[in-house]
């Protein structure tokens, strides 16, 4: 069921309610309509819907400048999108999407040898989605009567992905319930699939919000196992434009040649930008967004990537690296920083 925050009416109001004010309101609620909330019981809180304002755009977005391919250097495969969203758009994905989503700062720990290293991921997170062995579908037997409404999210129940036969509450396959992706993220998952228009069909949506320039992300790659083959990833960046560098992996023998000693490369990714990660990138390059001193790092960075999983690994995995075990963390506007959510009274 979708909760609706009414816009209240005070007593003092509707006393005095002429249709001149009735239609002022008619009109206001045309261009401001009441906030609805995608619910769904996995999910810690409701997840606000897109004002129309915003999802109108990005339901028509048009292509102003083409993305460039970048493709000189071995093994690289990049297609830049500079901008995908325009400024003011991106600005406002920004700010939505860092006030309504719940975000993690995951504590983890690696073992090397005898000697165990405890890691406080440094940047926030949160994901969605679910790899292709499972899909979510619309609970037969759910009593809510929003069938009709696109944006339902709270019946949907998580069912093998072949048979569509629901999975049993017992099934053990997740360690973690995985979350449906909400109507926010999913109209920029269809954007993007629509415009790199490379039949890529997206099942994650992994979110970092980098609060300062003191969070980043290290060299890494992903190219996990769960990802397939040559995966491409689709990253969007919001809000304070921060550097995105990659540089190749250690070439083994012959390859050598032309890959030492070559410089990392740097793209300061801006508000709206997108990179498309391709073909060999991940298994040939790593990528990092190192900590930054001054620049626009103080403005707070949102970056989304789509993924397609294709095993539960992948699912297990990116629960577990980007929710974990601890409490949400929610942006206080008045504050301008995250805060750790207080958790719900157990009654
Ligand atoms: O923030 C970025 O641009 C990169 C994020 C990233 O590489 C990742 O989440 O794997
Ligand atoms: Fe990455």
């Amino acid at each position: 069921m979708q909760h609706v925050e009414s816009v209240k009416c005070t007593e003092e109001n509707s006393a005095k309610q002429s249709p001149p004010l009735q239609e002022t309101q008619t009109r206001y609620r045309k261009h401001f309509p009441p906030a609805t909330y995608a619910h769904h019981p996995n999910y810690p809180i409701p997840i606000r819907d897109l004002p129309p304002t915003i999802s109108q755009l990005l339901a028509n977005l048009s292509r102003t400048t083409p993305p460039k391919a970048i493709t000189d250097k071995p093994h690289l495969d990049l297609l830049y999108f500079q901008p995908f969203l325009p400024s003011s758009l991106a600005r406002d994905l920004f700010r939505f999407l860092r006030s309504e989503l719940p975000f993690y700062r995951v504590k983890y720990t690696i073992r090397r040898g005898p000697a165990e290293t405890s890691i406080v991921t440094p940047r926030f997170t949160t994901v969605f989605g679910v790899d292709d062995t499972s899909i979510f579908i619309p609970d037969p037997n759910s009593k809510i009567p929003d069938e009709t409404n696109a944006t339902a999210t709270s019946s949907l129940i998580l069912a093998d992905s072949k048979t569509r036969i629901p999975l049993p509450a017992s099934d053990k396959k997740y360690h973690q319930r995985p979350r449906p992706i909400p109507p926010c993220l999913d109209l920029l998952r269809r954007a993007v699939e629509s415009s790199t228009d490379d039949g890529t069909k997206y099942n994650f949506v992994l979110v970092n919000y980098y609060a300062t320039g003191d969070d980043s992300i290290t060299y890494h790659s992903d190219d996990e196992r769960f990802l397939g083959s040559n995966p491409n990833i689709a990253s969007i960046s919001l809000g304070g434009k921060r550097d995105f560098l990659l540089k190749h992996k250690p070439p083994t023998g012959s390859d050598a040649d032309g890959i030492e000693g070559m410089k990392p490369l740097k793209f300061p990714l801006d508000s709206g930008d997108m990179m498309v990660m391709r073909g060999e990138t991940q298994s040939n390059w790593l990528h990092s967004v190192p900590k930054r001193k001054g620049g626009q790092g103080v403005l707070g960075r949102i970056n989304i990537t789509f993924r397609r999983a294709v095993v539960p690994g992948g699912t297990n995995n990116y629960y577990l690296y980007n929710v974990g075990d601890g409490g949400i963390f929610r942006w206080k506007e008045d504050e301008g920083r995250m805060i750790a959510a207080e958790k719900p009274v157990e009654t």
